[in-house]
């Protein structure tokens, strides 16, 4: 998209899978937006992403974060780096879309929490993207319309195809399982205020001492059951689906998405999204859309440090519970005034299908295309 001069000029930390799509996202398909600078690790990348959507490379992450061509952040280096570099962009007092999970500890997390508040504005959004997703949309809408009665249940599946060695049962739960406890988080608009997780036999691609699949329980502060069951190496594709059981009825999405049945040699059958870049594209790019038009207000439209914050906490004790066999409680800080969310709603603005946004991306079928 040609720039212009009010264009929001981001720098893009970490260009690997996640945050290479992004730029290109924000080059191509966003607007408002232009990448004025990239910075990775490998300078390899960081040149190739760099010459593809006409930024300059840094090699220095934080000096990327200071630089006087920035005016806002995307953070997709690994969760480790995440925090020294949202404190930067706190320092700086920049908006800063970090890609879960916000930190890899509570610690940290809450210290991002204090910091934002103390600040006494919002800068901080997390990747939740699942948030934007229309089918999530739809569903919270039925819950918040009370279409399904008080919600009882929700029965979660997320299964990948396959991941690297280093995912390991921790590294499932801090970067995988994230994503249930925040959709469960959005859905039932509550905290969540223990876990379990049940490990039993694992697959033999799991390396030895990874429980993978396991079966993680939550209970929320009210007492709703959330269950979720994480495959990572399921060997299939990338199937996620969640079902929320309540009193006058139940709503499930993720079956069908991307089906294509065809009839061929005397059989039918149908495809499944490989990844979460076919299965979440449009949401991606909806997130980045708000994240870009919110920024250029001055404002935070998504799920803010105290959802990453929250999430954290919760995936610290799963991270305990697989550890001792044991239910183990979550419990959270003082929520700061200011620490709020923003996440969007059911009813997200005007919109040509009920309880969907209009996305200003213009989010087309081939984009997504190009984008595997
Ligand atoms: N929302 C979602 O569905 C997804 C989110 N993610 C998240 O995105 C982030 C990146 O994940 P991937 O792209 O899969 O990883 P990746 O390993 O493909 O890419 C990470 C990149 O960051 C670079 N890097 C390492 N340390 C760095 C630092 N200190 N500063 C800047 N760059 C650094 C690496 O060289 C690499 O190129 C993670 O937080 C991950 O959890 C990843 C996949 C999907
Ligand atoms: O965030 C993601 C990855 O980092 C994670 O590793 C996958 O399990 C998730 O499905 C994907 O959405």
């Amino acid at each position: 998209m040609p720039a212009t001069s009010t264009d929001l000029r981001i720098a893009v930390l970490g260009v690997g899978m996640m945050g290479a799509f992004h730029a290109d996202a924000l080059s191509s398909r966003i607007r408002g937006a232009q990448v004025t600078v990239v910075s990775d690790f490998f300078a390899d990348k960081a040149a190739e992403v760099a010459g593809r959507v006409g930024a300059r490379v840094d090699s220095d992450p934080i000096a990327a974060i200071h630089a006087d061509d920035v005016d806002a952040v995307l953070i997709a280096s690994p969760g480790k780096a995440h925090d020294e570099q949202v404190n930067a962009c706190l320092d700086r007092g920049i908006p800063v879309l970090c890609e879960k999970p916000l930190t890899t500890d509570v610690e940290s997390a809450y210290g991002i929490v204090q910091k934002e508040a103390a600040l006494g504005r919002q800068l901080i959004q997390v990747g939740f993207m699942r948030r934007y997703d229309a089918e999530y949309v739809a569903l919270k809408k039925l819950i918040t319309d009370g279409e399904l009665g008080n919600p009882l249940l929700v029965h979660c599946i997320h299964r990948n195809p396959d991941v690297p060695e280093h995912f390991n049962s921790e590294f499932m739960i801090r970067d995988s399982v994230v994503h249930e406890v925040d959709v469960a988080r959005f859905l039932l608009d509550e905290e969540i205020a223990s876990v379990e997780v049940i490990a039993g036999v694992a697959t033999s691609a799991a390396p030895a001492g990874t429980h993978d699949p396991m079966l993680v329980v939550f209970r929320t502060v009210s007492g709703r059951v959330v269950t979720d069951e994480i495959y990572v190496r399921s060997g299939v594709a990338y199937e996620v689906r969640t079902e929320v059981v309540g009193e006058r009825g139940s709503a499930l999405i993720g079956l069908d998405q991307n089906l294509v049945v065809k009839r061929t040699d005397g059989r039918w059958g149908g495809s499944i999204a490989p990844g979460f870049v076919e299965r979440f594209g449009a949401a991606y790019d909806l997130e980045l859309q708000r994240w870009v038009d919110a920024a250029r207000r001055g404002t935070v439209d998504g799920p803010g440090a105290w959802d990453g914050y929250a999430a954290v906490a919760v995936c610290e004790a799963g991270v305990e519970a697989v550890r001792t066999g044991q239910k183990v409680p979550v419990v959270l800080g003082p929520r700061p005034d200011a620490a709020g969310s923003d996440a969007p709603s059911a009813d997200m603005g005007t919109s040509s299908q009920p309880g969907i946004a209009e996305s200003s991306a213009g989010i087309t079928a081939p984009d997504l295309e190009a984008a595997r």
